[in-house]
């Protein structure tokens, strides 16, 4: 049987005595998009880091194609998560992130389609450049690019609009598109519904989640 990318059930997260996920449950079915709305505050993030596994919730099960999340480096292979902010390596180019991750997941860094990507995301300009100098919304691109251009099967992705303009955000749209229609999973987290909406995602609000209204 085909498990759903991502399955959230009765998840309870409270910070000291303030509750901020009250019976919250999701799924993400296999190979489609599921987008989180929700006012500054509400838990989108604090819902995306469980489900990354960079947060132990206080009670419920979260389950990612049937198994624990961050348990194996299955799951590693499986998801990217941009919840984290990035960390780049010094003295390494944009250019040279792309293929340390190509490399890194056993792709041929000549094959993967680096250079076509970072001109699909405006960076090719910067190609030899290190990312710290580029400004946020390229380093935003840069992230996408790099999260984009690594194989996996589940995209989480916290506000990926966010720093970008709006031709950066139609371009993260049509790529998105293209993921989930080749099959992959995606959960992310948006402020804007029409960004949103042009990847492909089903949107859904994060008090819609919650069995107890807040
Ligand atoms: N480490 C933490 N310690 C204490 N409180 C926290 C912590 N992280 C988040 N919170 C609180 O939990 C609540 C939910 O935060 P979270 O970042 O999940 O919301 P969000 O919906 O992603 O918000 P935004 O739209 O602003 O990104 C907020 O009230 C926040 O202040």
């Amino acid at each position: 049987m085909d498990h759903p990318a991502v399955e959230v059930k009765g998840l309870h997260v409270s910070y000291g005595s303030t509750p901020v996920l009250v019976d919250v449950s999701l799924t993400v079915p296999a190979g489609t998009g599921v987008c989180v709305t929700g006012e500054n505050g509400i838990g989108k993030s604090t819902l995306l880091r469980c489900v990354s596994s960079l947060q132990q919730p206080d009670d419920g099960q979260i389950l990612v194609f049937g198994g624990t999340p961050g348990a194996t480096p299955e799951f590693w292979r499986a998801v990217v998560t941009t919840v984290e902010p990035p960390t780049w390596y010094p003295g390494l180019t944009v250019r040279e992130h792309a293929e340390l991750v190509c490399r890194a997941h056993g792709q041929d860094p000549g094959d993967a389609g680096i250079e076509e990507a970072l001109e699909r995301f405006g960076l090719a300009g910067h190609a030899d450049a290190i990312p710290p100098s580029l400004s946020s919304g390229q380093k935003q691109r840069l992230t996408l690019a790099v999260a984009l251009l690594r194989p996996s099967s589940l995209l989480i992705l916290d506000e990926p609009e966010q720093r970008l303009d709006p031709d950066g955000r139609a371009e993260v749209a049509a790529l998105l598109v293209e993921y989930v229609a080749d099959g992959g999973s995606l959960l992310m987290a948006s402020h804007d519904d029409a960004f949103a909406e042009a990847s492909g995602a089903v949107l859904t609000t994060m008090e819609s989640l919650s069995a107890v209204a807040p």
